[in-house]
């Protein structure tokens, strides 16, 4: 490949771009300062030649592929260290150090102790008591000990309750008594749980005094510290009285029960992963659209106007239709996750001191944010490669990986219809409580404003869509309630009645979700404007537009059964959604380099700052083994023998 050279059309699309990438960058990464320390951190990891890629895993086995993150796990792991050492990484900015982008891309197929840092010391940490904490965190965090969250069994994911694991506590010896006696009782699905983790918080049943007292958190070796040999398994398997994590519901030393104050602070590691998703959803996307807009206004295809040359297929309004809904969804995400982090950082030191109000619009939003930003993202990075034809399918491309890697995130910590229905609750309590003239928390106020309007004549603005979306997300909420109660009416009890209208309550949880999305997104940018440069400002502002007018369009068939919309307003949304496409247009090569995706993370030939698309693609290619040989073994053993056969 020549060196140093950049494609023409970037340099081009670099030049017309009205603002300055870089200020877009500073204003993710919350100030220069900061930007350089990621550039920095980025660099020490990305440029050692032991983490380095020599082939692409692709290549390898299943088998090399578990030893070879294995032992970049390891790397990472001491390099953490000689940060830590120079005050450089802790607990505290562990996500900002190797959370999702920079991990993922090291540990591309992967990250044999990613569950011990996101799920097993969290819980510690969330459900163990300070007395348990000294003792677990220090030797977790210095990796002294490795475990994993070891909830999900053969026969139940979803529903927790249902656990058949159980720990009977022996007060005799003092001891609980694990077992998983059954075939659908094997703890199932745990990451690192096969090979990596010699400990794990295993969720089970509790008994007490012949009590079943529900799922509790404990602390079980699985594997020798030395040999790392397995451990007898789960039948009968005794730990000690301390092994079970307390800080909520305890069991005292003579085998009385002492509950806790609510029963769903168990549930409160699977908040937190809920949390993180949002916002690492939103990174996995916004590398699938960097890569994704770089290779369109790169590849040049077919006519727009037969006389002139073929265009970048950036040109195409359809392509922009189809990659700048992904771009602003990425900042939509974005800023929807980190009201989210507040708001979880906030409810958590409340309920330190004993409030537990805050909970479960906590865990209602949560659990809708987690879903659709999953969804989204996954459906957004499908799109993205489907929007780079054939190119996008090879697996070098990383568009494969990457939304393999998302599409996982609708199932786990809560599949998403699951955790909709979730929020479909709080909803229906909510709707009571709006109809009864009981008071309602901030998430779902906008229920009572729209309970007194039902209109709202169309205007050209942000607001104004989110008035409607909100007008659709309580007429989604008063019609699945409607709809379950006229059932209940009619004699269906309450647990029918509720799954009959499930379809219903699902699409009011993701109504509710998208309007709180835009308005959380909307109040964000408001904010920021003024801060920022008038260029960006107003980059900033279109990309939000977009969005917002995007997610409407799409929903046009709620907008005309629950408002009082026109045609002619949905002709005037289409002329508004064109607009803002072509105002994108110049900038959306700027928009990406200003996420700043350092090549090696974007690890796609499609995408690399520098458009070398082609000569890198070929590069690419040449590096598979069965491209080594002209001809392959199975060409003398198989196909020769069949073409002589046939002569
Ligand atoms: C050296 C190398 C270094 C590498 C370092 C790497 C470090 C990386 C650092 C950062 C990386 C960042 C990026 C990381 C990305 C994230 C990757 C994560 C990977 C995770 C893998 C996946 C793990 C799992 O999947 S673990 C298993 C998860 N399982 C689930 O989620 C189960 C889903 N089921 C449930 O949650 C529940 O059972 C339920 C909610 C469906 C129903 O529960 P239930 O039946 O008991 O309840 P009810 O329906 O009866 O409701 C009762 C009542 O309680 C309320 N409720 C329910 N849940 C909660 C809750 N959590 N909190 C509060 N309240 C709750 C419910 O709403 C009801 O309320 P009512 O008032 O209506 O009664
Ligand atoms: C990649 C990956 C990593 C994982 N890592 C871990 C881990 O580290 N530790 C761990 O403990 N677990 C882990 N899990 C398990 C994961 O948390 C569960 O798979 C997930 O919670 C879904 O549960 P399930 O598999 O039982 O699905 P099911 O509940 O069986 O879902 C199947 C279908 O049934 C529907 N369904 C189920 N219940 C209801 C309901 N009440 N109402 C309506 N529809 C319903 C669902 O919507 C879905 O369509 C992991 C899973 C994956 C895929």
């Amino acid at each position: 490949m020549p060196a140093n050279t950049m494609n023409e059309d970037l340099k081009r699309e670099r030049q017309r771009c009205s603002f300055d990438p870089k200020e877009l960058t500073y204003l993710l990464d919350g100030g220069e300062e900061k930007t350089e320390e990621r550039r920095q951190r980025e660099k020490f990891f990305l440029d050692d030649p032991e983490l380095s890629e020599t082939a692409p895993s692709d290549y390898l086995s299943h088998k090399e592929k578990y030893e070879h993150a294995v032992k970049k796990a390891c790397i990472v792991f001491k390099k953490v260290q000689q940060l830590q050492a120079q005050g450089k990484a802790g607990m505290q900015n562990f996500r900002e150090v190797l959370g999702g982008q920079l991990g993922s891309a090291i540990l591309r197929d992967g990250n044999p102790l990613g569950l011990h840092y996101v799920m097993f010391i969290p819980t510690i940490m969330g459900q163990g008591t300070i007395e348990q904490q000294a003792e677990w965190i220090s030797k977790a965090w210095n990796l002294e000990i490795i475990g994993t969250y070891a909830q999900t069994e053969l026969g139940h994911g979803t529903f927790i309750r249902g656990l058949e694991t159980t720990a009977t506590y022996d007060p005799a010896t003092e001891e609980f008594v694990l077992n998983s006696p059954t075939l659908t009782s094997y703890k199932w699905w745990p990451g690192g749980l096969g090979h990596t983790a010699n400990y794990a918080v295993v969720v089970a049943q509790l008994y007490s005094q012949g009590i079943c007292h529900g799922i509790h958190p404990f602390i079980v070796q699985l594997r020798d510290e030395e040999t790392h040999l397995p451990m007898p398994g789960f039948e009968n398997v005794r730990i000690p009285w301390n092994y079970m994590l307390m800080k909520n519901g305890k069991v005292l030393k003579d085998g009385s029960y002492v509950k806790s104050p609510s029963s769903k602070l168990t549930y409160g590691t699977m908040i937190f992963v809920r949390v993180v998703i949002v916002q690492d959803a939103a990174n996995y996307l916004r590398k699938a659209v960097t890569i994704a807009t770089r290779y369109s206004a790169v590849r040049h295809q077919s006519h727009i106007k037969e006389s002139a040359p073929e265009p970048q297929i950036l040109d195409f309004v359809t392509q922009q239709h189809k990659l700048f809904p992904q771009l602003a969804t990425y900042f939509a995400l974005h800023y929807s996750g980190a009201w989210l982090w507040d708001m979880y950082n906030n409810v958590t030191s409340e309920l330190e001191s004993g409030e537990l109000d805050r909970l479960p619009e906590l865990h209602a939003l949560a659990c809708c944010l987690k879903a659709v930003s999953a969804a989204d993202a996954a459906q957004g990075i499908e799109t993205c490669r489907l929007a780079c034809g054939g190119h996008g399918y090879m697996s070098c491309s990383s568009l494969p990986i990457t939304y393999g890697l998302v599409t996982a995130m609708v199932t786990y910590e809560g599949e998403n219809t699951v955790l909709l229905l979730q929020t479909a609750r709080y909803l229906m309590k909510a709707w009571q409580n709006c109809l009864d003239g009981q008071p309602l928390t901030p998430s779902v106020q906008y229920l009572n404003s729209v309970r007194r309007s039902f209109g709202g004549v169309y205007h050209k603005s942000v607001p104004w869509i989110i008035a409607s979306m909100q007008r659709i997300a309580a007429g989604k909420i008063e019609t699945a309630h409607r709809h379950m109660n006229d059932k209940i009416k009619r004699g269906v009890n309450s647990e029918d009645a509720w799954n009959e209208t499930s379809i219903e309550l699902v699409a009011a949880s993701e109504a509710h979700c998208k309007a709180f999305i835009v308005e959380t997104y909307y109040n964000s940018v408001q904010q920021i404007v003024p801060s920022v440069s008038q260029q960006l400002g107003k980059a900033l502002t279109e990309l939000c537009e977009l969005y917002a007018v995007n997610t409407l369009l799409k929903n046009i068939g709620d907008l005309l059964r629950y408002s009082n919309v026109t045609t002619g307003d949905l002709e005037n949304l289409q002329r508004w959604l064109e607009e803002l496409l072509a105002a994108i247009r110049p900038n959306a090569v700027g928009i990406v380099d200003g996420f700043d995706i350092n090549d090696a993370i974007i690890a796609s030939p499609l995408g690399a700052y520098d458009g070398n698309v082609y000569e890198r693609l070929f590069a690419e290619v040449s590096k598979s083994p069965l491209n080594a040989k002209p001809v392959n073994e199975s060409f003398h053993k198989y196909l020769k023998p069949l073409l002589k056969s046939k002569m």
